[in-house]
């Protein structure tokens, strides 16, 4: 039987089991990560992170080609084994490992590049938390959205941030309270490669000192109802402003059950980009007999 020496990890409670393999030499299959992050028969988490250098896999290679600084990849695999693209919360917490284990060292606003499957993603390093830029984003298709607890179904938006969203805005928080995420919400038409479900509500009070304030909660693809989606809260503010007009501003706060994010929307010479600011938190280390 082999051991893997892990940590665990959270950003507003979405929360990760994180591995040191430079090499990419753990055989990390979709049984393994389902163990891993089996909440009763394993560790328990919301997705897999393996701290891999991007020259060990073929999509890391990539990344190295457009940034030759992006030495780390973040490995991102979610809790039904399935791979994702990005992850917003992850890639807080994966800097943070990443400085805790000694493989990094940058100074307080440094910028790090780090690979991902979406590409290359700048982590900012401040006083108040991380900050990810996650680059250009995408408006998507309209499609409906039903969900239990809704009697007929919505229309969402969709919004790409390097992985899928459709963000869907509620009539207020007893409607966003009465969901029942245990069971996923359905989409039509069906997005190919799957979406993550947002659904939205304003706070009491929109619009305080320029910075918008919504509340969400989200149906993750490939996990369930998590606390908290670093993308999909940029995607919701997105999908917010877009409805509401020229009125609204670029910066927000997204409140979901695990904690608060900020997100900002802000011109760069290719295009507008979006980016992330929250928490990252190392909870503790263990290992773990593999089966
Ligand atoms: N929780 C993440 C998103 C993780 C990937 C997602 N489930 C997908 O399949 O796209 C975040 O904080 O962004």
């Amino acid at each position: 039987m082999t051991a893997l020496t892990f940590t665990k990890g959270h950003g507003t409670g979405n929360d990760f089991v994180l591995f040191t393999d430079p090499e990419g030499t753990v055989d990390l299959t979709p049984e393994l990560v389902r163990f891993l992050c089996d909440r009763r028969f394993g560790i328990g988490a919301d997705g897999v992170i393996r701290a891999v250098r991007s020259r060990a896999l073929p999509e890391g290679t990539d990344v190295l080609a457009v940034e030759p600084e992006a030495e780390w990849f973040m490995d991102y695999w979610n809790a039904d084994g399935t791979v994702a693209e990005m992850c917003g919360n992850g890639v807080r917490v994966y800097t943070h490992y990443l400085i805790n284990e000694g493989l990094v060292a940058p100074e307080r606003s440094d910028t790090l590049p780090l690979g991902t499957r979406a590409g290359v993603r700048d982590v900012l390093v401040g006083a108040a938390g991380y900050t990810v830029d996650l680059g250009r984003w995408r408006l998507g298709k309209e499609r409906l959205v039903a969900s239990q607890g809704l009697s007929v179904a919505r229309p969402g938006l969709g919004i790409e941030v390097g992985n899928p969203h459709v963000v869907t805005v509620l009539a207020d928080q007893a409607e966003l309270d009465g969901l029942n995420l245990d069971v996923a919400p359905t989409f039509e038409p069906v997005p190919a490669a799957g979406a993550n479900a947002e659904f939205v509500v304003p706070a009491e009070q929109l619009l305080v000192n320029g910075v918008a304030h919504i509340t969400m909660r989200v149906f993750e693809r490939g996990v369930g109802e998590t606390l908290s989606c670093g993308t999909g809260a940029a995607a919701a503010a997105l999908a917010f402003r877009h409805w509401g007009g020229d009125q609204m501003p670029n910066s927000w706060s997204v409140t979901v059950p695990g904690g608060r994010l900020g997100v900002r929307m802000f011109a760069t010479e290719e295009g507008e980009h979006v980016s992330l600011t929250g928490p990252a938190e190392l909870v503790y280390r263990g290992t773990i007999d593999l089966p």
